[in-house]
């Protein structure tokens, strides 16, 4: 493979990112302009916590199949991000706090007893492919969080403009994957671009970028059809009161 081609695989996968991250989607639409209720972005709350839990699993599931020390240990900070410390936490416990701010009960939220079938469907394909696809495959579906700082800075601008429970204390989550996402992803991107050398090794790779895609926008498929539709939540779904322990206080009341 030349640079010339090794350039082409890289403007390649961005094309597969421009095309269909979830950033497009309608829901993320609603959601950064203000326009979800309350429970709405609840429903989102719950669901998207299914995806939190699993990374740190999927990250685990990758080191387990590594034979390489450095790559391990390149690697590892990934879980590190999402677990931290006994005391401190990490992207889990942030994320908590998200819920905690748009008045759920985090022990719910932490159950994932109210997520989507399909939400748990999309998460557990994407940790089984990360499991048992060839690791440059494993890297690649990474590799959405190429376009992940975008999202996170609409989300972060979206959020406080239009809702009273965001404040910076709710949206650490975000704040702080705008610190951890650009080395992983730098190394990630890296990694792809040296060991996808052959034709065959590129197409597994935009392919299991544009899977990952697919785990993404369906999770949002899910949520849109289920909360946004009306009448549409499946059996044994969040009903929208379970783990509602309160209405968010408003910004400038708990100033
Ligand atoms: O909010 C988002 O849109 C978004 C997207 C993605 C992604 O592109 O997979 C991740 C995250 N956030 C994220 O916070 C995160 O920790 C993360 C890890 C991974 C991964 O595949 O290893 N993706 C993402």
């Amino acid at each position: 493979m030349t640079a010339t081609d090794k350039q082409a695989f890289h403007a390649r996968l961005l094309e597969i990112g421009k095309e269909r991250y979830h950033d497009k989607h309608p829901f993320h639409a609603m959601l950064h302009g203000g326009r979800c209720t309350i429970s709405q972005v609840r429903a989102w709350v719950i669901n998207r916590y299914y995806y939190q839990s699993r990374i740190p699993m999927k990250d685990a599931a990758f080191l387990s199949r590594c034979d390489d020390p450095d790559l391990r240990r390149a690697w590892r900070s990934r879980i590190e991000d999402h677990d931290g410390g006994t005391e401190e936490g990490g992207g889990i416990r942030r994320w908590l706090r998200l819920a905690e701010a748009v008045g759920l009960d985090p022990d719910y939220v932490a159950s994932t007893r109210g997520v989507l079938p399909s939400t748990r469907f999309a998460v557990d394909a994407y940790v089984a492919f990360v499991r048992e696809r060839p690791l440059l495959e494993a890297v690649a579906s990474s590799l959405t969080e190429l376009f992940a700082p975008k999202i996170h800075s609409e989300r972060i601008a979206g959020l406080l403009e239009h809702y009273t429970f965001a404040d910076e204390a709710a949206l650490a989550y975000f704040r702080q994957r705008l610190n951890e996402a650009p080395s992983d992803v730098e190394f990630g991107l890296a990694y792809v671009l040296d060991h996808a050398d052959t034709r065959e090794k590129q197409d597994a790779g935009a392919a299991a970028l544009t899977f990952k895609t697919d785990v993404l926008w369906s999770q949002l498929d899910a949520l849109y059809s289920a909360y946004v539709t009306p009448g549409r939540v499946p059996p044994g779904a969040w009903d929208g009161r379970e783990g509602v322990v309160r209405e968010p206080v408003a910004r400038e009341a708990a100033e």
